[in-house]
């Protein structure tokens, strides 16, 4: 029997943002149709940050405007740091967001310009003022931090408990700079299975040390309820020191199609657009097939 898996596409996002030279919105809209054609369900299509920040993203509004009203059918949701960008997403048509916050303090700081404090009355502040917006909180830095080395997943219980004080209770557990492993990657989702049950809990894996779809796929078999990748494995965290690509999506997606699970995407029609964004972008790829000239013979769907 085929068991079903939620693969999340986050390459218009996470993707998208560390790349140095603007990439025209029509650019960015063709690769979000071929993601859409590929099959994808739930796409992140940008943020909503300061445009000083990262410039990348200053043309989140019109990305959101435009894919609400092209595909009706598929969810599209973004990043937000505070209360000014959530407004923003909320009066682009988003009925989703991701605030983002660090388990560790010196990451949020380089960040978001704000303590861990300062962020979780931003979040409250979110949480109260837009009630009806769908609300998943990212947690950077969960499985180790550029600045401080590892994270304890006692501390990780804690920042979990006081968000869902707060009333939210779905979160993407994120590994900014590819420290995880499975073993960690298994403690802390039967961590977070054991201590709040009732929630949603996702994973979303940068791919420094080649553990990208390894990590990912753990985090499947305890419990994650979907995984996040981007397209070409394009990626990383700018104020992240060492943050490299992400998981690759087709990558992901030929490992579990193979392994017998059912991602809803197609994954020639996915190659075929991961090919597409390494022809336009000048960026960091993690990907592997998207080096493979031929397509692989393995997977024979259309
Ligand atoms: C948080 C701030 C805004 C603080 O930056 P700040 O300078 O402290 O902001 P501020 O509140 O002092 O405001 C300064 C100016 O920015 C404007 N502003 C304020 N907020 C916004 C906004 N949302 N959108 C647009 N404009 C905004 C605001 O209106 C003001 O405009 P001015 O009066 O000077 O004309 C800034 O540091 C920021 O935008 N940071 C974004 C950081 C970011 O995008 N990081 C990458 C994403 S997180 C990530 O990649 C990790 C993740 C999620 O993938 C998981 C993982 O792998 O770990």
């Amino acid at each position: 029997m085929e068991k079903k898996v939620k693969i999340v596409e986050i390459g218009p996002r996470d993707g998208f943002q560390s790349v140095k030279t603007f990439i025209p919105t029509e650019t960015k809209l063709k690769i979000i149709d071929g993601l859409v054609e590929a099959g994808y369900k739930k796409i992140q299509m940008g943020s909503f940050v300061s445009p000083k920040a990262i410039p990348q993203m200053r043309d989140s509004a019109v990305i959101a405007e435009t894919v609400l009203e092209r595909y009706k059918g598929v969810e599209f949701f973004a990043l937000v740091p505070n209360l000014y960008g959530s407004k923003a997403a909320a009066k682009a048509g988003l009925k989703e967001i991701t605030p983002v916050i660090s388990l560790s303090e010196s990451h949020n700081m380089a960040n978001v310009k704000r303590t861990r404090e300062q962020s979780l009355e931003e979040i409250k502040k979110i949480r109260e003022e837009l009630p009806d917006m769908k609300i998943t909180q990212d947690i950077a830095t969960v499985f180790g931090c550029p600045f401080e080395g590892e994270m304890s997943v006692e501390a990780l219980i804690e920042l979990v408990g006081n968000i869902r004080e707060l009333g939210i209770h779905s979160f993407t557990l994120c590994d900014t700079v590819g420290m995880a492993y499975p073993t960690l990657v298994e403690r802390v989702f039967c961590a977070m299975k054991k201590n709040f049950p009732e929630d949603k809990f996702h994973v979303h894996i940068h791919d420094t040390r080649n553990m990208g779809i390894l990590n990912s796929y753990i985090a499947l078999q305890n419990g994650a309820d979907s995984i996040q990748a981007a397209v070409g494995g394009l990626g990383g965290c700018p104020f992240a020191p060492g943050a490299t690509g992400n998981t690759s999506s087709e990558d992901l997606v030929y490992m579990l199609e193979q392994c017998g699970y059912e991602t809803g995407i197609n994954f020639a029609k996915l190659l075929k657009t991961a090919k597409y964004v390494k022809a336009k972008i000048d960026g960091n790829f993690s990907g592997h097939q998207i080096n493979i000239p031929e397509k692989p013979c393995v997977i024979t769907q259309e």
